[in-house]
């Protein structure tokens, strides 16, 4: 690898992940231009940080539960103390804890955005076993996205994605906890950068249709809302200011 090529850090958010953070590190290790696996430990009660040091990953952590968009913002924080001087910022590739051995099948998302195609790039999952979801938070978040951006995303709130320095920074401050993934893609795609979905080949932890996955998503819901709700309102703000300035809004 040349002194100047772009390198990627693999950022995980892991809230209680012990069963399966070490195969996901692993396999993160062995996609091509990682240099830096970042597990972001978010204040779990199991061993998940000490495991995941295990496996090979640069481990920080939360001392309690901050959710996953704070995590996500603390392991952007700690890549950028440690890009090096005078090579380009690392891309970020943010995945989830429980990928276990498919981690490395999110390799496609780095060339799209390292050759300046896209600069963000989203993975599309196939279908999984066990998914008890009936397309409600899904559905309307992309609808949300789709009326404030005019684009459609298959998989609105899929987590496993690579972006440059500058997508993420302009991206930041993140909407919390579930609402991460909504609130960036709008943000990202009013800015006028540009968001791709790759196909991915990856298994994870779906929720179920119990009780638990029914309050998961009743999260899920709550949050992807509340970040919506704060973009109109700024979208609407914006409207006002440069109707008084004379300048055209964004359209949305
Ligand atoms: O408080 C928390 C909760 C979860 N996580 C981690 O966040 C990731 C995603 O959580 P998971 O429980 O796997 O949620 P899912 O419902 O399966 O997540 C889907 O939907 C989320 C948006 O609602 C996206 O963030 C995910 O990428 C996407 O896989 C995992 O690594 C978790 O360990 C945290 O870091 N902090
Ligand atoms: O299971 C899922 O896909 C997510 O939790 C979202 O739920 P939904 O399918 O009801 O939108």
């Amino acid at each position: 690898m040349g002194k100047n090529a772009q390198r990627v850090a693999v950022i995980i958010p892991a809230k209680d992940e012990a069963e399966r953070i070490a195969a996901t590190v692993r396999s993160a290790r062995a996609i091509p231009h990682v240099d830096l696996v970042l597990v972001v430990d978010d204040g779990s009660e199991d061993k998940t940080q000490h495991v995941a040091r295990d496996a090979g990953a640069v481990v920080v952590r939360h001392s309690h539960n901050r959710g996953k968009a704070a995590a996500m913002e603390t392991g952007a924080a700690v890549v950028a103390m440690r890009d090096a001087d005078g090579r380009p910022p690392r891309l970020l590739l943010f995945i989830d804890g429980d990928l276990g051995d498919t981690a490395v099948n999110t390799a496609p998302l780095v060339r799209p955005v390292r050759e300046g195609v896209a600069d963000v790039a989203i993975a599309l999952l196939p279908k999984q076993a066990g998914a008890g979801g009936r397309g409600i938070v899904v559905g309307a978040a992309r609808r949300a996205i789709e009326s404030m951006t005019g684009w459609s995303p298959t998989q609105p709130l899929s987590g496993m994605r690579c972006l440059t320095r500058e997508a993420f920074e302009a991206a930041t401050p993140l909407a919390r906890g579930w609402g991460v993934e909504t609130g960036m893609t709008i943000d990202l795609l009013r800015r006028g950068y540009v968001a791709v979905e790759v196909p991915c080949d990856l298994k994870h932890r779906a929720s179920a249709n119990d009780l638990k996955g029914q309050m998961h998503r009743a999260a899920q819901y709550r949050d992807v809302m509340l970040a919506v709700g704060a973009r109109r309102a700024r979208a609407a703000v914006d409207g006002v200011r440069s109707a008084g300035t004379g300048t055209q809004p964004v359209r949305s």
